[in-house]
């Protein structure tokens, strides 16, 4: 059975003032039914893990080095975002792909150390508006996937997040139906690879608010959320977390 989990991603957003935004989310879901992370930025990590106490929330990085340790200055290793308090970091993410030129190869060397360290991999995928008015979606997305999954893999280290990069911060979001398509294809896939396809979560993420959380996690093979904007405000976030309690 694959876990239900709302993650918010805060991107390049927040300094110590926002840690009054985990005490909300902490005192709205005193003790959710669902697994709940914030993936502040790292500089936050440490005092977001001082600030939660022994509560559930989880909290994890937006990006690893493949690397333990060694020479690469401005970096961080997994081990060191588990040190500060991690158990999740996020991959692949269609932005660091574009910013950094992060290819799926590189993606898979980091979820491995992701997961030598002890964290659970969010390893992102998402294909691009002109790869879905192409009629490419699928393929590409199983080029992704498959590239980008490490074959150590397994439901318990790993969650892939799809996120289609057109409704990312867009306030567009794909069709129930596109959206179907595309779990039920990632499910498939990662049966027949791992044999195991039921159990690994499946986020979406892309203009995800309270709003449409709901219609969204009715949707088969759609586990949880990967939420960026709606994830900075407990008020905006707390409602996507309910809404995937009652799905
Ligand atoms: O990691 C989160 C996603 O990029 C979604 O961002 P968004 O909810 O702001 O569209």
């Amino acid at each position: 059975m694959a876990k239900k989990l709302a993650a918010g991603n805060w991107k390049m957003n927040g300094t110590s003032e926002s840690l009054s935004e985990i005490a909300a989310l902490i005192a709205a879901h005193p003790n959710p039914s669902v697994d709940v992370l914030l993936c502040p930025p790292a500089t936050l990590i440490a005092a977001a893990s001082t600030a939660k106490g022994s509560h559930a929330l989880g909290l994890g990085g937006q990006d690893c080095h493949a690397n333990v340790s060694g020479a690469h200055t401005g970096d961080l290793s997994a081990q060191m975002l588990k040190d500060a308090g991690a158990s999740y970091v996020i991959v692949g993410h269609s932005e660091r792909r574009t910013d950094h030129g992060e290819t799926s190869d590189l993606v898979r060397a980091k979820a491995e150390a992701a997961t030598q360290a002890g964290l659970t991999a969010i390893i992102c995928i998402g294909e691009t508006l002109a790869q879905r008015e192409a009629g490419e979606t699928l393929a590409i997305l199983d080029e992704q996937l498959q590239a980008s999954v490490p074959d150590s893999a397994t439901a318990a280290t790993t969650v892939i997040a799809y996120e289609p990069v057109w409704a990312i911060g867009t306030g567009l979001t794909p069709t129930e139906a596109q959206i179907g398509e595309v779990h039920a294809a990632l499910h498939s896939a990662l049966g027949q690879r791992f044999g195991d396809g039921g159990d690994f979560s499946l986020l979406y993420g892309g203009s995800v608010k309270g709003s449409n959380a709901a219609q969204i996690f009715a949707i088969p093979h759609v586990h949880g959320a990967l939420v960026g904007g709606a994830s900075l405000k407990a008020a905006d976030f707390s409602p996507i977390v309910t809404a995937l309690e009652q799905a």
